[in-house]
């Protein structure tokens, strides 16, 4: 078994059991087998959370009293090591991170600064990344949705990782050194259409297989363009990762983009929603999610304390 997999208790998919709409239709990623519902080894941690009901009477009627509160906390990420108490939502409110639904937990702690941060190598096959085992987190998304942007904003190097308004910029596994103890990983975008066929399919299967056998690796944090509707190929990016349990966290990028027209008429706070509501129906528990911009730095402290009580509590077991 791989190590990371012991960060997985609130990542687990369930078979969808609502009805379709025309708009979730569209974007539904496959059904999974039943037997990707929640494992005993996954139960013996669902005190982190409040229980949840998957019946069809969840759909029915407005929430309200013990019902309401049960349903937020259940939309929250409550990191290894946290209690949440149904009773005192306002208690935990005040530990969500600022444009997300993760809870800080115990494991957060002062080592959320970046001091330094360098470029290692550029690896071309899995087996040639670092072999030292010190965890890392990869970031992997569309080409040109912002990841070696959201790199630079992370370590604070306005040009660290390369960076360019023409897709299929990045290309390698790249590892980045943080603080000497830890790993940022820039990886190549998927879904970039005017990349021949074969390149593609080679890119994907290379970085997939990474995510495969890489045994230091924590979290992949999956971004998605904010500042556009939902996107079919994010969504089946995400239920492969669920189904072969890789921790992940969605990083909502391009926060920033406010213009109503360019962007489809929504804003970015309107196509999270939606998208969180899309990916809702296949996890059993909320994944944590973020909101970000490159060009603001909204989000950098958050995205920091989020890996580093991720990094610790890796550490610790
Ligand atoms: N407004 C805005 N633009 C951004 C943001 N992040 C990235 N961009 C722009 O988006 C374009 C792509 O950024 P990159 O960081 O190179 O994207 P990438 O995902 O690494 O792309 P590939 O390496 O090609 O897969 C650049 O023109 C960036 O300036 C953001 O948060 N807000
Ligand atoms: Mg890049």
């Amino acid at each position: 078994m791989l190590l990371h997999h012991r960060l997985l208790p609130r990542l687990v998919f369930l078979p969808s059991t609502h009805t379709s709409t025309s708009a979730s239709t569209l974007l539904r990623p496959p059904r999974l087998p039943r037997h990707l519902s929640l494992s005993p080894r996954f139960c013996a941690l669902s005190h982190l959370a409040a229980p949840q009901t998957v019946d069809e009477s969840d759909n029915e009627g407005p929430p309200h009293g013990d019902v309401q509160v049960k349903l937020a906390l259940d939309r929250l990420f409550v990191p290894p090591g946290a209690t949440v108490d149904a009773g005192d939502q306002e208690a935990v409110s005040a530990r969500v991170l600022k444009g997300s639904n993760i809870v800080l937990g115990p494991y957060a702690r002062g080592d959320a600064q970046v001091v330094n941060a360098d470029f290692v190598k550029s690896s071309v096959r899995p087996d040639d990344c670092p072999r030292d085992g010190l965890p890392e987190f990869a970031l992997v998304g569309r080409s040109n949705v912002g990841k070696s942007s959201l790199l630079n904003s992370i370590v604070r190097r306005k040009r660290l990782a390369l960076t360019s308004k023409k897709p299929g910029k990045t290309q390698c596994i790249n590892h980045f050194k943080v603080n000497d103890s830890w790993y940022l990983v820039d990886l190549p975008g998927y879904g970039y259409a005017s990349a021949p066929q074969e390149a593609r399919t080679n890119w994907d299967e290379f970085t997939r297989n990474y995510f495969l056998s890489r045994e230091s690796l924590v979290s992949v944090f999956l971004l998605i363009d904010a500042s556009i509707p939902a996107k079919k190929i994010d969504l089946d990016y995400a239920s492969w990762l669920g189904q072969n349990k890789v921790p992940m966290t969605l990083v909502f990028t391009k926060c920033d983009k406010r213009k109503k027209k360019k962007n489809g008429g929504r804003r970015p706070e309107e196509n999270v929603e939606t998208f969180q509501g899309l990916i809702r129906e296949y996890f059993e528990a909320a994944p944590p999610w973020i909101m970000t911009s490159s060009v603001t730095n909204q989000g950098r402290d958050e995205i920091l304390l989020h890996m580093s009580q991720l990094r610790n509590y890796w550490l610790k077991h």
